[in-house]
């Protein structure tokens, strides 16, 4: 650690999740992390012991809801109340990536909306805050009626990409619901985008339709919010490169690639991913067309604003 965080109120504590974001995070503040062990009793249920006093700290705990998504919830749910009974000042859980944001709606008869179920778990454990990350519809803040900031990882992807040089660029949107994103994107390197008409006929199965926009000859870059199975992506990708796109590069926020995904990936047309560390990517999953970039500066300047009270609107715009 190179600087040293002074107010010893001020506590970092990492769950299972994403361990080497969280040691990130918590040097980029200047902390140590929390003392805490997580770990099974014998019949896999969570124990988990904070071995320090947080009685009137800010404590802030970092925590993606990725694969095993269900364990990871539940690991934070038990932490927040651990917390809570421990007199922590305020809770404030750091989900870089939220699990089940694409349950977002009624998508068809009879399902649940699970992304409110999660808000609702959250709260009712006694979270006070959430700071998260390109959430899978933005709409999903207003399942809170506790404080939430949303941050966005657009300007790290960008920043990426600027220092590259390409020529000609074209910024393309996978789908409908990455529109916003790609603009955001396209406006930072001043760029035209491109929108890809997806259909889902099944879940996780994806179709391309139509691409709008001119991407002959142009090097195209598709950002995205997830990649689960690949599908979405390495399906435009190609569609890209068929239509007459020179190349083709992908990012996007949160690599959960799942099932098929570096297989499609692998063998797609896609020239490099970049992705950030918000989901922790096992070894087998770095294959060298994965360009890995760090949320964790952003997410260290997220934690200190709050815990001091300044504005963290500038991390979101
Ligand atoms: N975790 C999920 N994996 C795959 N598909 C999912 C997941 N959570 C929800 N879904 C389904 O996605 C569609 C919504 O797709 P849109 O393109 O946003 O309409 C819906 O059928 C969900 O059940
Ligand atoms: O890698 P995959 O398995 O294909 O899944 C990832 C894709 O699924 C989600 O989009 P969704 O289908 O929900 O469409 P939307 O963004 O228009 O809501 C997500 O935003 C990605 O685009
Ligand atoms: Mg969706
Ligand atoms: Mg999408």
């Amino acid at each position: 650690m190179s600087n040293q965080y002074l107010d010893p109120n001020l506590k970092v504590f990492s769950l299972n999740s994403n361990k080497g974001l969280a040691t990130e995070i918590a040097d980029a503040i200047g902390v140590e992390l929390g003392k805490c062990s997580v770990t099974r009793f014998s019949d896999g249920e969570i124990q988990i012991k904070i071995e320090e006093s947080i009685r009137g700290c800010d404590v802030f705990v970092i925590q993606s809801t990725s694969q095993p998504v269900n364990e990871n919830l539940m690991e934070l749910l038990i932490m927040i109340d651990a917390l809570k009974r421990a007199s922590a000042r305020t809770i404030n859980v750091v989900m870089p990536y939220y699990g089940y944001a694409r349950q977002d709606r009624k998508a068809h008869a009879r399902e649940p909306i699970t992304a409110k179920l999660v808000a609702n778990l959250l709260e009712t454990a006694g979270a006070m805050r959430v700071i998260t990350l390109d959430l899978h519809a933005p709409q999903i803040q207003g399942f809170f009626d506790i404080l939430i900031d949303h941050l966005i990882a657009v300007p790290i992807l960008s920043d990426y990409f600027e220092k590259k040089n390409l020529n000609d660029i074209v910024i393309v949107s996978p789908d409908h619901g990455g529109v916003t994103r790609a603009r955001k994107m396209a406006d930072r390197l001043k760029a035209p985008i491109a929108i890809i008409d997806k259909r889902r006929p099944k879940p996780n199965v994806a179709e391309i339709m139509n691409i709008v926009g001119n991407i002959e000859g142009k090097t195209a870059i598709l950002i995205d919010d997830i990649i689960d199975t690949a599908g979405t992506i390495t399906l435009a990708a190609n569609a890209l490169v068929e239509n007459g796109a020179a190349e083709v590069y992908a990012c996007c926020t949160h690599p959960v690639l799942s099932g098929p995904a570096i297989e499609r990936i692998q063998n797609s047309k896609i020239k490099e991913l970049v992705v950030t560390n918000s989901i922790e990517l096992p070894e087998e999953k770095k294959i060298d067309k994965v360009v890995g970039l760090s949320v964790a500066p952003l997410l260290a300047e997220a934690i200190i604003r709050v815990h001091e009270e300044q504005s963290v609107s500038t991390l979101f715009s």
